[in-house]
């Protein structure tokens, strides 16, 4: 997993570096990172060799950093057009150190220093050289930027993005963020990434992967992301205090998708029990089985109410439906049916399609206080309990809520702008106040236990998932995954059906396209989803172990 951190974490790092015993020099730790820029910038804009670029220095270290860039460019043959306007008596000791050594280098044709103390650089000459360059590198702020934008660095950043775009395009390479991107939220002020942030092509950035860089719209602002560990020392980069947030790979979830026991049985995959639907809707129940199914659940059972049964009946073989009660949608009534069901299945999925009936309320609420058994609740389940969120403490067993932004809008109070400010912080609290664990969907899915330390970013996924019927899916995949015959944490089992869940859907734009591909054609991508990842995981096992072991084997010619 890829460990995200916030800027506060990063400058405690950065402390811990510079402190005793290591003792690292801020000089050499900015020299590392301007250096860095340069090596990894080299394969975005094809050799240095004879390019021009433009290079943007803020008044602080990420413009130290740009500096440092600048003679780095300059040895690898570049001519460079360095911009910078902040008052030096402001500038860390380690900025000033590396401006002076690029002063001495200017010499106004390959290395042009436009200094502007305190005051506007030329706008006139600055479009010039940036239209005329190749390359410009962005080191206007870093981790160290918040709120919004201030003039000068406003005018200039929108500059770039006029030049940008009406020029050649330009390789726009980020010094560690994006300037104008919150590292911690991804936040861009305005929220129009084109005139509010730089948009890069990639982005390097120094010691750890910052939390900003994976969330929209910083994530469309950073480009590809490159991490370099700038020579910090290992302990430190591997320090884990306070909230820890993790990008899932798919190495994370292959290692967890450990093949099936060869001798094993249905029992042991689990039996996942779909309560929902209702006259108005009963394709989001089909939809949690079919997903439970494509993701190997041992046995899937259907429970709808009794109206919408035929309807549900033989639509998929292999998931045992029927339905409960008399009427077209649940009632308290049903509370003792779907009760005692549930005594055999391993977790219950509740709320696909079981729509917004007030005599349905009753019945969520006395199934999540009565059924003994882990649940994960989804859609109009959690629509029901808005107003009841203390039920979850009650339960003895684990829940895992699965809401769309909207819902998690309702469920906690806040509004869809607020939530997306701070999705990590929001979800943390509320998963600690309710007991329950949570996969927040959306672009990212965020997944966090009620200990609320632990936080899971996953980034598969793509628009074609934006239609009615990708959330029930996922529902489905969710409870299969959590009774798999490894029975994984709660957490772990939702962070693996998210990943899988995207992954699905990614090929489903390989395979049919973009958009348009349906739900159900994505769960039954799931097994394919399943099959790459177990492939990666052999090849990985083959470049780790030396081939004259399989030759060993009988495996050589
Ligand atoms: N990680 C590492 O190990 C290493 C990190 N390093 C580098 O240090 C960077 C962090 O440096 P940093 O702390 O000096 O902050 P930085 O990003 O330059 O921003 C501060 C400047 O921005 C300004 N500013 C703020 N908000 C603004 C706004 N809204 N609009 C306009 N301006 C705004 C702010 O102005 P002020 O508020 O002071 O007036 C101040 O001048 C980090 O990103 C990395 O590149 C490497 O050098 C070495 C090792
Ligand atoms: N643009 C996107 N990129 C990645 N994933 C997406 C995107 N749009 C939607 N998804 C995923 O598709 C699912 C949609 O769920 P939801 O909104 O609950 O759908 P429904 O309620 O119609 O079933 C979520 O898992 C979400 O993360
Ligand atoms: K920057």
């Amino acid at each position: 997993m890829k460990t995200l951190y916030t800027a506060a974490q990063m400058r405690q790092m950065d402390r811990e570096a510079m402190a005793a015993p290591y003792g690292l020099s801020p000089t050499v730790l900015m020299e590392n990172a301007g250096a860095a820029v340069i090596a990894k910038g080299a394969a975005y804009v094809g050799g240095w060799n004879r390019k021009r670029v433009t290079i943007l220095c803020g008044k602080g270290n990420n413009g130290g950093d740009g500096l440092v860039a600048a003679r780095h460019a300059l040895a690898a043959g570049a001519q460079v057009y360095v911009y910078i306007w902040g008052d030096e008596t402001t500038y860390s000791p380690e900025s000033r150190e590396h401006l002076q050594t690029l002063r001495a280098m200017a010499d106004g044709k390959t290395c042009v220093l436009a200094e502007t103390p305190g005051a506007l650089p030329d706008l006139a000459m600055l479009r010039r050289h940036i239209e005329s360059s190749q390359v410009v590198v962005d080191a206007l702020v870093g981790t160290g930027f918040h709120g919004a934008l201030r003039e000068p660095t406003a005018t200039v950043v929108r500059l770039v993005g006029k030049c940008i775009r009406t020029t050649a395009s330009p390789v726009v390479l980020a010094v560690d963020m994006p300037s104008g991107v919150d590292a911690d939220t991804g936040a861009v002020s305005g929220d129009d990434p084109e005139t509010g942030a730089i948009t890069a092509t990639a982005t390097i950035t120094f010691g750890a992967y910052k939390r900003g860089l994976f969330q929209y719209p910083g994530k469309i602002c950073a480009g590809e992301v490159l991490r370099d560990p700038i020579g910090m020392p290992f302990p430190v980069l591997q320090r884990t205090a306070g909230t820890v947030t993790y990008m899932v790979e798919a190495a994370d979830v292959a290692a967890r998708l450990s093949l099936r026991s060869p001798n094993g049985h249905k029992g042991m995959h689990g039996t996942v029990g779909i309560v929902g639907g209702s006259e108005s809707m009963s394709g989001a129940a089909l939809l949690a089985a079919c997903g439970a199914v494509r993701s190997g659940a041992g046995k899937v059972c259907l429970r709808v109410p009794a109206k919408v049964a035929p309807a549900c009946m033989g639509k998929y073989t292999e998931v045992m439906a029927a339905g409960a009660g008399t009427g077209g949608h649940f009632t308290e009534a049903d509370v003792q049916t779907v009760c005692e069901e549930a005594r055999n299945w391993s977790v219950l999925a509740l709320g696909p399609g079981l729509g917004r009936y007030a005599e349905t309320q009753a019945f969520v609420r006395q199934v999540l206080q009565r059924a003994a058994l882990p649940v994960v609740l989804d859609a109009d389940g959690l629509y029901h309990v808005q107003a009841a969120q203390d039920i979850f403490q009650q339960r003895a067993y684990p829940v895992i809520l699965t809401p769309h932004l909207g819902e998690f809008s309702r469920l906690t109070g806040c509004s869809v702008a607020a939530i997306q400010a701070d999705s990590v912080g929001t979800v943390q609290a509320f998963a600690r106040s309710r007991g329950v664990y949570v996969l927040l969907k959306g672009t990212p899915t965020y997944i966090v236990s009620p200990t609320g330390q632990t936080v899971y970013v996953n980034e598969t996924g793509n628009a074609g998932m934006s239609c009615g019927g990708m959330g029930d899916v996922l529902t489905g995949i969710v409870a299969a995954m959590w009774v798999r015959e490894t029975h994984p944490a709660p957490a772990e089992a939702a962070f693996m059906a998210a990943y899988l869940h995207g992954a699905a859907g990614d090929r489903c734009v390989r395979t049919i396209g973009s958009y348009g591909y349906t739900p159900e054609e994505l769960a039954k991508a799931v097994p394919q989803a399943i099959r790459e990842l177990e492939r990666q995981a052999a090849d990985r096992y083959r470049e780790m172990v030396p081939s004259s072991h399989f030759e060993d084997q009988g495996g050589g010619e």
